[in-house]
């Protein structure tokens, strides 16, 4: 049997906890590891289904019963036989209740209500997170909360306040680690819970319920995210990343402001509703700015897995769709990552078949052309054909650079797979790039545009 992507993730966390504690009675540790996890997840599930509910939002989608029922059997076995049968009666409940042999409800002693009933106080308000700002994950949130559950977790929490509860706040994933499928997220979890008070779940909804990212994402991938993003209070002139460091969070701005510099010159502002920190995420690399916020601020941070695993493949596809064009183009090789990211974010896909005209001499241009595969002829009335074209060629830019029809004929001589950025974009998007372009121009119509 190969293990589920949820199942090697679990492994990857508890090897990263296992690399940065070096524990000497290594099996006492992955007890205490793997007994903490499982608190943590099912006391996590349970508060956030019920303050969910509230909102109306239905946060934990029902396992399969095969799966549920596997999952009982290992308790029963495992947990049952060697920790004793009465520990499961006040411990470990699985969230789903109707089928798992743990259950108060299953065994009739259960009084709450809802997937979550049995043996944890539904209902009780999660604490809230008090850590620094942008330090490491608070474990204050063991407090108040574990007081109210003493009596489910009478036979643990001995331990329970000593152990850390975000063990892998400051964990750095491999990136050979990393499984990236968009798409497919199996039973995929977020690597951690970061509960929510309902005010904070109110205004996460806010800040990122309309925010474009988001919008794409189908409601399974909406509930990891809302499961895994982080509240983060920062104050003025706090850095938030800097330049050259290795990712770890995604941030989405719910108020303040923050600046970009690069090489310590200030190069972009972003304000409630933007988002940043997702480069250095998508594409592996070294953070590509410094962020300082320009005043208090309130953020939502993402972790790195959770942003590959769900926002990557949706709302950044097209960056992952055009990467390998745009990094071929010859043209755009002075663009900065960030700058082929926007750019990217600009493009459409046409295709044309052998003999389709793509753009048609005299006609209005509104498209600028980059060949991703395929072949084009360039054709002028009494002329004939001019010019042959490439993958990694393009064509357009004439009328778009000089506001003139178009100066030519583009006729498609194989199958032609072609990137289009509209004339909005072309004058935005292209950077330093432009320069290039009126200084390539055939007809030296541009030319008298080009810099100096
Ligand atoms: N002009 C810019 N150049 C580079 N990064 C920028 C720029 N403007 C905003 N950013 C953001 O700053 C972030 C720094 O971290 P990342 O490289 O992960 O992702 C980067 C972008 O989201
Ligand atoms: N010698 C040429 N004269 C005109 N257009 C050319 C020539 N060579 C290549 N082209 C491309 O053909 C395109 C036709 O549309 P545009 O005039 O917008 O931009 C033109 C150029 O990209």
């Amino acid at each position: 049997m190969s293990l589920s992507r949820s199942q090697k993730i679990e492994l990857e966390l508890f090897e990263a906890e296992v690399n940065r504690h070096k524990p000497a009675d290594f099996l006492q540790f992955s007890a205490n590891y793997f007994n903490k996890r499982l608190e943590q997840q099912r006391l996590f599930a349970k508060r956030q289904e019920s303050v969910a509910e509230s909102k109306g939002v239905v946060l934990f989608p029902q396992v399969s019963e095969q799966e549920s029922s596997a999952a009982a059997d290992l308790s029963k076995n495992d947990v049952q036989e060697e920790q004793g049968d009465d520990l499961a009666d006040v411990t470990f409940k699985s969230p789903f209740v109707g089928q798992d042999p743990h259950s108060t409800s299953s065994s009739q002693k259960g009084s709450g209500q809802g997937i979550f009933k049995g043996g944890f106080n539904v209902g009780q308000e999660a604490s809230h997170r008090a850590g620094s700002p942008m330090g490491p994950r608070s474990n204050d949130d063991s407090g108040d909360d574990n007081k109210n559950n003493q009596s489910q977790f009478k036979r643990h929490t001995g331990n329970y306040k000593s152990l850390p509860t975000n063990f892998n706040a400051e964990r750095r994933t491999s990136v050979s680690a990393e499984t990236f499928q968009p798409g497919s997220l199996d039973n995929w979890t977020p690597p951690y819970y970061v509960e929510k008070t309902p005010e904070q779940l109110d205004r996460l909804f806010k800040a990122v319920g309309g925010n474009f990212l988001f919008n794409k994402l189908d409601t399974d991938s909406k509930k990891l995210i809302i499961n895994a993003l982080e509240e983060k209070r920062v104050d003025k002139g706090t850095e938030i990343i800097k330049q050259g460091d290795e990712g770890d969070f995604f941030y989405v701005v719910e108020k303040g402001t923050v600046d970009f510099f690069v090489n310590h010159h200030k190069v972009n502002t972003s304000n409630a509703g933007s988002s940043f920190g997702e480069l250095a995420l998508m594409y592996n690399s070294p953070r590509a700015s410094t962020v300082i916020a320009q005043t208090e601020c309130v953020l939502w941070a993402l972790d790195r897995l959770t942003f590959r695993k769900i926002l990557l493949g949706s709302s950044f596809q097209k960056r992952l769709m055009y990467d390998e064009l745009l990094k071929n183009m010859p043209i755009l090789q002075s663009l900065t990552t960030y700058d082929r990211a926007k750019l990217a974010d600009a493009l459409d896909t046409e295709y044309y078949e052998p003999g389709q005209e793509i753009v048609r001499e005299g006609d209005v241009g509104e498209n600028f052309y980059l060949i991703e595969y395929g072949e084009c002829d360039i054709s002028k009335k009494g002329q004939g054909v001019i010019n042959h074209l490439n993958a990694h060629d393009y064509f357009g830019e004439i009328a778009l650079l000089n506001d003139l029809p178009r100066q030519a004929t583009v006729t498609a001589t194989k199958r032609t797979k072609v990137a289009t950025l509209g004339k909005s974009g072309f004058q935005r998007l292209l950077g330093p790039a432009v320069e290039v372009l009126k200084l390539n121009d055939p007809t030296g119509k541009s030319r008298g545009l080009a810099a100096a």
